[in-house]
């Protein structure tokens, strides 16, 4: 990486060169007059291991080594905190599943008080950043998959649905067209509700990954108005009082391998792009946070805002599973139990780029509505809206406080979703093995990003407290109910002899279904989705950015990223940043 030089003035500095950071660079410097400069803590890494579909999840070395803290609600257990520590952030080591939130689901952003960011306003950047690249018509044809090109775009974000398919996925498909509730949709990226198809960000031409730095950074790497610093963490957000508005003008960095920090300015704006876990810690190190998590960690409070670390979320997901007969040969788990097979299919995938490499595993996914998975629907939600909502959220959720204010309005909107024909509460995805992965959409509970207060520039203290909320755990067990009523019924799969293996059918009660998930080691209150945590509301909801994505009681200060999020969409989360960041671009230039 290029040392960090002295005292450099740019139009913008990008604090993360993830996935949204490399969406800004690009966009900002289509115009050749704008400088800007990202400054990465990750390197560059372009090893196959990061491009091969196959290997999307194994690349472990680009992660954080970031654990929560103990999970008060989860027996006090610690879990891995996925962040992508690389150019390209998160793109570059996710699951490449790709699909977006419900219309309903981006509604309700806007219903919390953000012009211009529901699905109306959010849909051309859906659009604008993403081509879809169709399967062959064999392919299409064989496993009956079903697609609609028109509701993509022709942006730089390439997606496809693979070629390689387990052949009992055909059978796993026909299960769910026989359960008459669940709607089937022929196009997830027009309407993700019910069960469908979904492409993988593949480039189905050069079948590898298609993440922020290929489609991004790397077409327009020479442009001499954008600078990458890698290797290099932003430590602080440097500020000046001008009049009554403390002003961001630049950061401090220190380059990896270099002991002394250098200070880089910006004319306009500091843009942090630092994901969903690393904003709210710069935001809070630099001394823009809740007053008391700051003092307690002797940080100056520069500005109060409670906003900063709240509200974070995630979709708590349960490795759910069933022991299957008779699968067909190759099957989901054939590459981990046959040697064999695994060296030729990376033989296969090396020499011809065809094979089980080209497949990063799944392309069915599952968003039905709650009340299809549940008779209880309606009572869950009165159980909710019925609750003292402060006891069970995070103490800094106090009576009278803004983030309780906050929390009451998204669990209005929530209660609306949990009715609604046109949102969905849980994700089950469509696995043709035993594999029955479910995960919380619209979870209740609400985690933290604090300082750790004896080295505030260490790694923030993250705990999630998913399943706090009752509710949360009342959805999971229907959840698992429903996966179970569908193993049993569905005439497709009954020539598989499912038996529940994990949690396992002697677990009825919610309870102990939560208890058997536990004991197990198969609940994990995170699918890598972390967002919220700076989120997008009016101040008085506990908000911290505005909707032009401006911290409050600063200038010159915006965020870009999933850290935006005020409710978590039901989704796997990279569409939604992309269009975020696309829109935020606009918003940026002004145009
Ligand atoms: C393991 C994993 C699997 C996932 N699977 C899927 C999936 O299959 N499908 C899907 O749609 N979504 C998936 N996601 C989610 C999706 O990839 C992320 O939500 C998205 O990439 C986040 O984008 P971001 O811009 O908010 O942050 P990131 O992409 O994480 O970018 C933030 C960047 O900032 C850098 N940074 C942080 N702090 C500093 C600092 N102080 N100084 C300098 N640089 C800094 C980081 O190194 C990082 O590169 C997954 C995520 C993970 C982690």
């Amino acid at each position: 990486s290029i040392a960090a030089k002295q005292n450099e003035t740019y139009d913008y500095v990008i604090v993360g060169g993830g996935t949204s950071g490399l969406v800004i660079a690009n966009r900002l410097t289509e115009n050749k007059d704008v400088t800007v400069l990202v400054i990465e803590n990750g390197g560059i890494d372009d090893r196959p291991a990061t491009k091969i579909p196959a290997l999307a999840q194994a690349n472990t070395e680009n992660y954080y080594p970031l654990q929560s803290a103990p999970e008060p609600f989860m027996r006090n257990r610690t879990w891995r905190v996925s962040v992508g520590n690389v150019v390209g952030g998160g793109t570059v080591i996710n699951g490449m599943q790709f699909d977006r939130g419900a219309d309903a689901d981006y509604d309700a952003w806007e219903e919390l008080g953000n012009p211009g960011w529901g699905w109306k306003g959010l849909q051309k950047y859906f659009t604008k950043f993403v081509t879809f690249q169709a399967p062959s018509k064999e392919v299409t044809k064989k496993f009956n998959i079903t697609y609609d090109k028109s509701v993509y775009g022709n942006g730089p974000v390439k997606v496809s649905i693979p070629s390689f398919h387990f052949p009992d996925l055909k059978d796993a498909l026909r299960s769910w067209k026989e359960d008459e509730d669940v709607p089937y949709e022929v196009e997830g990226y027009k309407r993700p509700v019910g069960v469908f198809w979904t492409p993988n960000t593949i480039d189905n031409t050069t079948k590898e990954r298609c993440s922020a730095k290929t489609a991004y950074y790397d077409p327009i790497k020479s442009r001499p108005n954008l600078r990458l610093l890698t290797n290099t963490h932003v430590d602080q957000i440097l500020f000046e009082d001008k009049g009554k508005k403390l002003t961001a003008i630049g950061v401090k960095a220190t380059t990896s391998g270099s002991s002394s920090p250098a200070s880089f300015y910006a004319r306009r704006e500091v843009i942090l792009a630092a994901g969903a876990i690393f904003t709210p810690h710069l935001l809070m190190a630099s001394g823009v946070g809740p007053a008391k998590v700051l003092s307690a960690a002797n940080v100056s409070v520069k500005y109060n805002l409670p906003g900063v670390g709240a509200n974070l979320q995630d979709h708590p997901a349960l490795y759910m599973a069933f022991n299957v007969s008779n699968l067909s040969f190759p099957n989901p788990s054939t590459r981990r139990t046959n040697a064999t097979y695994e060296a030729a299919a990376a033989a296969e995938y090396a020499a011809n780029k065809t094979g089980p490499y080209t497949s990063a595993g799944n392309n069915m996914l599952a968003f039905p509505p709650f009340k299809y998975v549940s008779e209880k629907y309606e009572a869950i939600k009165s159980a909710f809206l019925n609750q003292d909502a402060a006891s069970f959220l995070p103490d800094s959720y106090s009576k009278g406080s803004t983030l309780l204010n906050g929390f009451l309005e998204q669990r209005k909107i929530l209660a609306s979703r949990y009715l609604s024909s046109d949102a969905a509460v849980s994700e089950h995805i469509v696995n043709a093995g035993g594999g029955a992965t479910l995960a919380l959409q619209k979870p209740l509970s609400r985690g933290t990003i604090t300082l750790n207060s004896t080295h505030p520039h260490a790694f923030p203290i993250v705990v999630r407290n998913a399943f706090q909320n009752p509710v949360d755990k009342a959805v999971l067990a229907e959840a698992v109910r429903f996966n179970r009523r569908h193993y049993t019924n569905a005439p497709s799969l009954r020539k598989f002899s499912p038996v529940e293996n994990v949690p396992g059918a002697e677990a009825v009660t919610d309870d102990d279904i939560f208890e058997a998930s536990m004991e197990k080691a198969i609940l994990n209150p995170s699918f890598a989705h972390s967002s919220g945590g700076c989120s997008m509301m009016p101040l008085e909801f506990g908000g911290c950015v505005d909707h032009e994505l401006k911290v409050y009681g600063t200038k010159g200060l915006r965020v870009v990223d999933a850290s935006i999020m005020p409710l978590i969409p039901a989704q796997h989360l990279q569409a939604t940043v992309y269009a975020v960041a696309e829109k935020a671009a606009d918003i940026i230039k002004g145009t």
